[in-house]
């Protein structure tokens, strides 16, 4: 390794690391070796040809970011890849493969496209106009629908087919953190743009809108800027709960909104609460957002899960067996975004360390992520934790046993996986051994009884939720 090489290695790491979430850096960043600098050329070596693609397909605009900053515009890199020799058996080989896509050319990645920092001009307003932001891989193809989306993802079609004609107008989805808000409206967003050629459609968020607002104040644009928003056909803008407080740009939107609304341009918006719990927004605002249709997404049931985990694998080209894809949709039930999040770790861990994607990599890449964010206890940790109390194993807690010995510790288990984990009955019973709802309704009532009833049996159960935390 050469020190100028791990100078600028580690300033382009500051940069990195600024811009996306801890567990994308320590998955994707750290294992990089910085090998040289040479001129302006730096060379970095990644563990697998999978690891390199993955890098180009996905940060490669963020590299291009850490390189400007850390070498300048001039920078280049050059990746190094560590080659298995599979069957061969020789020592791994080390290739030299330059840069193959340009920063330009390739799929945007997760770094907000940079807000217009410099004076508010036309020139801006141009480069929006071309751009829009829109990230083409949020399509409604591969975007999943059940229950938890279905009203959202059906207004949602019916207007990127006839934008503007609809009662849904304004459209305003709302609902937790990475529930598929951003996916849902960019579809809408591509579907629109790729079938009206002549349509105008524009994606912003609501903090960009702001910044640029705040530009066009300072510059004395603003009357560009309004006029720019009164030419689009179909606006959307993501997070509209970020304007909370902020009058003079709730203002400026009131006027555009009822400019667009007016000439049957669509407007569609996201927030992560309903409109009637945005605080800090005026209530004239407030009731036009509730104009048109409001649909709330939910959190994805498990057949919904499921079928994200396999459009996920399959976009990837990627294998696995159906116990595994049936182990992560009963194990992660947060949001898509941490499901997504926990498939890309196993690919990484598969890649690494060379081996297939199992029941056991699954287990250990969820732990460890769990641990790793100082998250909500898992099932796993439950079920070995009260298996190593009770000197069972966990396959006894999983088994037909009715033996004693099994029994009140399987029992203790489902309890406290209802009381630690975010789990429904039905997939805690998928945990122990594929066992029906009703068997740990009857678990959780027999623990809940002794508990009230038992000093002994609730110092146990205390006991094992100390060691939980
Ligand atoms: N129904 C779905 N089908 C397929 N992928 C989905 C679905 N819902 C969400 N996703 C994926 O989950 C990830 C998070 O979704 P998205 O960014 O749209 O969430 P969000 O609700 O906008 O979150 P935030 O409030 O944090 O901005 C994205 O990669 C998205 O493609």
């Amino acid at each position: 390794m050469q020190r100028e090489a791990v100078t600028v290695w580690n300033r382009c790491l500051q940069v990195i690391q600024e811009n996306i979430p801890d567990q994308s850096f320590r998955t994707w960043f750290e294992p990089i070796v910085p090998l040289r600098l040479n001129g302006s050329e730096l060379t970095i070596q990644v563990p697998s040809q999978f690891f390199y693609e993955w890098l180009e397909e996905n940060y490669v605009h963020l590299l291009r970011k850490a390189l400007n900053f850390a070498i300048g515009h001039h920078g280049q890199l050059q990746y190094s890849i560590i080659v298995d020799k599979g069957d061969e058996g020789s020592k791994p080989l080390t290739v030299n493969v330059p840069t193959t896509k340009s920063p330009q050319t390739a799929k945007p990645d997760n770094v907000d496209a940079d807000i217009l920092k410099s004076p508010f001009e036309m020139k801006d307003l141009d480069s929006l106009q071309l751009d829009s932001y829109l990230n083409p891989a949020y399509t409604f193809d591969n975007f999943i629908e059940g229950d938890c989306n279905r009203l959202g993802r059906s207004a949602g079609f019916a207007i990127a087919q006839n934008p503007g004609t609809t009662a849904f107008n304004p459209l305003m989805i709302y609902g937790g953190v990475g529930l598929g808000k951003t996916h849902l409206v960019q579809a809408v967003g591509n579907y629109i743009k790729n079938n009206n050629q002549d349509k105008f459609v524009l994606y912003v968020s609501s903090e960009k809108f702001t910044n640029q607002f705040i530009n066009a104040i300072r510059t004395d644009s603003l009357r560009d800027f309004m006029s720019f928003y009164m030419q689009v056909d179909v606006l959307i803008i993501d997070d509209v709960q970020f304007w909370a407080g902020k009058e003079k740009t709730q203002e400026t939107f009131f006027h555009i909104f009822n400019h667009l609304h007016g000439a049957k341009k669509q407007i569609i918006m996201t927030s992560d609460r309903a409109p009637r719990d945005l605080q800090g927004m005026q209530d004239r605002l407030q009731s036009r957002f509730k104009q048109g249709l409001t649909a709330d997404l939910q959190q994805p049931d498990l057949e919904t899960r499921t079928a994200i985990i396999q459009k996920k694998l399959q976009s990837e080209g990627i294998f696995i067996e159906n116990n595994v894809i049936e182990y992560l949709a009963h194990s992660i039930n947060t949001n898509v975004r941490e499901l997504e999040g926990v498939i890309v770790s196993l690919m990484a861990q598969a890649s690494l360390n060379r081996r297939e994607i199992d029941l056991d990599l699954a287990r250990n890449t969820l732990r460890n992520i769990v641990v790793d964010s100082e998250k909500e206890v898992t099932i796993d940790t439950v079920q070995d934790v009260v298996a190593d109390h009770f000197k069972v194993t966990v396959a006894d807690l999983k088994s037909k046993s009715r033996k004693k010995e099994a029994v009140f510790p399987r029992q203790i288990a489902m309890f406290l996986a209802k009381e630690q984990t975010e789990l429904s009955l039905k997939s805690i019973g998928y945990h122990f051994g594929g066992r029906d709802h009703s068997t740990v309704i009857h678990a959780i009532q027999t623990i809940s009884d002794l508990v009230s009833n038992n000093p002994q049996a609730r110092e146990t159960v205390e006991k094992l939720k100390s060691t939980l935390k």
